[in-house]
């Protein structure tokens, strides 16, 4: 392999561990979480969720397949900075454009190589996420407390506000596939375009919303169903903007569905708490039990908060009863909420599957049918 400049990574707890460059060479800030996802690393990337997420890969051989234009989940890459053990030496794909370090390089994003990433992913399961840097060339030959000062100087992930950017500017229209069945009102808080093309299939023509859409802009598409994005940042931060929203659209019984950061927003539109988990799900490769089948599915996350729940009882809430759905079997925490009273329902998880097992596609038949059902009764 060529020489590459020195880099370092730095966590806010002071623990450092020395490597290589690996993509561009400069300094970058984050919250430290690790992915268990063996492959998917493009996904990974674009995963506008992982905005200001320096993100560890456990999976020591990174790049192996390259990159190509037809996996990418958004626009750019969004991870803050990338952490790998041991970058595949070539690429080696049929579908490979470029190799993932030039892809690195190409868009700016600051990453470290040749790291034991076991023992900072150990760290970071005990100690829990926290901010880190990534200093290479140059900036790595600094004292290392001055870059621990300068982490913990950036800001925390906890009250981050981070939709605005990462939304369209722009809202656009994704054509069904097919029949034209339902109309869908799609919040973009971070959106994976593998989200609205999973609706598509499914007859709906989807009406992709800026961040800042309005409840009448909402209203003014006559949407069978309405549904919240993932996306990064705090869900704390979503009470004045998108809980209103969500509330509103509630009482007019329109179908609603949200994906993580969606299942947060209506969470607390139910008036459920949220809060930090310790270090978080990330990966492709996540048990989750549906509570009403028993079914066990695995599953692709990536959140860093939940919701509050309880598991044991049906909570009774401004818009009837809502139960927790489906739960993570590695640690019980709250992975879907249903609602009993209103056509509304949601994960924490990505059924889209961009990376991830196929295993959780029938939620977007649930919504479907969720909005079939819904049209019928309007029509009777
Ligand atoms: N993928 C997501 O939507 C993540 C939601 C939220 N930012 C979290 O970390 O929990």
């Amino acid at each position: 392999m060529s020489m590459r400049p020195p880099a370092i990574l730095v966590l806010e707890d002071g623990r450092t561990f020395r490597g290589d460059a690996y993509g561009a060479v400069g300094e970058t800030y984050g919250e430290a979480v690790f992915t268990t996802g063996m492959t998917g690393y493009q996904e990974t990337l674009t995963d506008p969720s992982y905005h200001r997420q320096v993100v560890v890969m456990t999976a020591p051989h990174i790049g192996n397949t390259g990159v190509n234009d037809e996996d990418p989940e958004s626009r750019q890459i969004w991870v803050a900075g990338y952490v790998v053990r041991d970058p595949s030496r070539i690429a080696s794909n049929w579908r490979s454009q470029r190799t993932l370090d030039e892809e690195l390089q190409d868009q700016g994003i600051v990453g470290i190589s040749g790291v034991d990433t076991r023992a900072i992913t150990r760290h970071l399961r005990e100690r829990g996420a926290m901010r880190c840097g990534v200093f290479s060339g140059e900036a790595a030959s600094a004292d290392p407390t001055a870059l621990v000062d300068k982490v913990k100087a950036s800001p925390e992930m906890a009250g981050a506000d981070l939709v605005g950017d990462v939304t369209t500017k722009q809202g656009y229209v994704v054509d069904p596939i097919g029949e034209h069945k339902f109309t869908v009102a799609a919040y973009d808080l971070g959106i994976k375009s593998m989200t609205p093309h999973r609706m598509a299939e499914r007859g709906a023509r989807v009406h992709v919303l800026p961040a800042t859409a309005t409840l009448e802009d909402v209203l003014a598409l006559n949407p069978d169903g309405f549904f919240m994005s993932n996306g990064p940042g705090d869900p704390e931060t979503t009470e004045e903007t998108m809980v209103p929203i969500v509330r509103a659209v509630l009482e007019r019984r329109i179908p609603v569905f949200g994906i993580c950061f969606g299942n947060q927003i209506l969470g607390k539109a139910f008036g459920f708490g949220t809060y930090k988990l310790k270090y978080g799900h990330r990966g492709i490769n996540q048990p989750v039990q549906d509570r009403a089948t028993g079914k066990v599915e695995v599953t692709a996350h990536n959140h860093g908060f939940a919701v509050d729940a309880p598991l044991d009882r049906v909570s009774e809430t401004p818009f009837g009863r809502v139960e927790v759905s489906h739960v993570c079997l590695n640690d019980d925490v709250v992975e879907g909420l249903k609602a009993l009273d209103v056509p509304a329902f949601s994960v924490q998880y990505h059924p889209e599957a961009a990376a991830g097992p196929h295993d959780a596609a029938y939620l977007f038949d649930r919504f479907a049918d969720l909005m079939a059902e819904n049209k019928k009764k309007g029509q009777s």
